[in-house]
């Protein structure tokens, strides 16, 4: 099965090594604008092949969409990440040109794909494709909830001083600083809520704490994260190649489910071979739907600025 991945940024390439390294795919494309970037990264990707032992064949190319033909799922990751102190929204001017132009381009050859949107504000530009190629919903799936929900994971298990695989727990809602909503509630240890072992605080402080995740990576790094984010394409996509059924919180359109339509947002998803396969509208508390309510407010809010690049 081919992948292409459009951006051989930090991210893309994070992804495609991530991809190959577990056989996730047989092949992948990396594609991006600057001339003989991608040819690189890919190069340097197939030379770990003979000390890490995987046979995916993974290939660089310059702008010649042609090369990306017959893929089966298309990531998009092309456009500018924020330096410390930006919010994911800032970035809207620049990516939103770039996103749908890529997206227009990858269909020509290959209209059967599945198409995963990282590039940010991420809840917009999977919104803005949707619009932009006119795919049906279960194609559009936009990643920022599998990498939430990672985080999430990774604070509560600093929290119970715990090992993260033990943990579990989702992150539903927009991907942005304040939009994000951790389930606290829901997270669990080993099948035990967390809420026996966590106070009200603590948990507070996770939650925090995971709604900046991406900002904290941030200033420290001088960019955004690209390690976890790589990983978290890589696990939506296995999903979808492999026809996993995996529960994954993504971004997609949603049609009545948690009390909004024409928007797209992070609720849980089952993600296979047909992309989005269902929407899980599990019961909120009264509390976490009035977060749900307001991050969809901001969401919508950042969507009205998309009128120009979709006239
Ligand atoms: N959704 C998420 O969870 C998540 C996580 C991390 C990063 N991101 C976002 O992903 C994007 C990429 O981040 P990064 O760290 O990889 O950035 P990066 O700068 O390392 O890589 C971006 C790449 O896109 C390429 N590019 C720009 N315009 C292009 C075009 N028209 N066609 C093809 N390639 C093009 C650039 O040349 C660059 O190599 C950013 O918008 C960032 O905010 C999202
Ligand atoms: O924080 C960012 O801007 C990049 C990405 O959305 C992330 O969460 O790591």
């Amino acid at each position: 099965m081919k992948v292409t991945i459009v951006g051989a940024g930090n991210v893309g390439a994070t992804c495609a090594d991530v991809i190959s390294y577990r056989g996730i795919a047989s092949e992948v494309v990396l594609l991006d604008i600057k001339e003989g970037f991608a040819e690189g990264k890919a190069m340097d990707i197939m030379q770990c092949a003979p000390n890490t032992g995987f046979n995916t064949q993974v290939s660089g190319i310059t702008g010649d969409y042609s090369k990306t033909a017959g893929s089966s799922v298309v990531v998009i990751t092309s456009g500018v990440p924020r330096k410390p102190g930006m919010t994911r929204e800032e970035l809207i001017g620049i990516n939103a040109g770039i996103v749908k132009g890529v997206a227009e381009n990858v269909l020509k050859h290959s209209p059967d794909a599945i198409v995963v949107v990282v590039s940010n504000p991420m809840d917009t530009m999977t919104y803005l494709t949707l619009k932009a190629t006119g795919l049906p919903k279960h194609k559009i799936i936009g990643m920022g909830g599998a990498l939430d929900s990672a985080r999430f994971k990774y604070f509560l298990s600093k929290a119970l001083n715990k090992p993260a695989g033990d943990v579990d727990g989702m992150v539903i809602g927009g991907h942005g600083d304040t939009t994000m909503i951790p389930l606290t509630r829901l997270a669990s240890y080993n099948g035990i809520p967390v809420t026996e072992f966590l106070s009200a605080e603590e948990l507070e402080k996770v939650a925090a704490d995971t709604m900046v995740g991406g900002a904290t990576l941030t200033g420290l790094l001088g960019t955004s994260a690209w390690y976890a984010p790589g990983a978290s394409v890589a696990y939506l996509v296995d999903s979808i190649l492999n026809d996993q059924k995996k529960m994954i919180a993504c971004s997609v359109l949603l049609e009545g489910e948690y009390g909004q339509g024409d928007i797209c947002m992070g609720v849980p998803c089952i993600i296979g071979a047909n992309g989005l396969e269902e929407i899980l509208d599990i019961h909120l508390n009264e509390e976490e739907k009035a977060k749900f309510a307001k991050s969809a407010d901001a969401v919508r809010n950042m969507n009205a600025d998309l009128k120009a690049v979709l006239a």
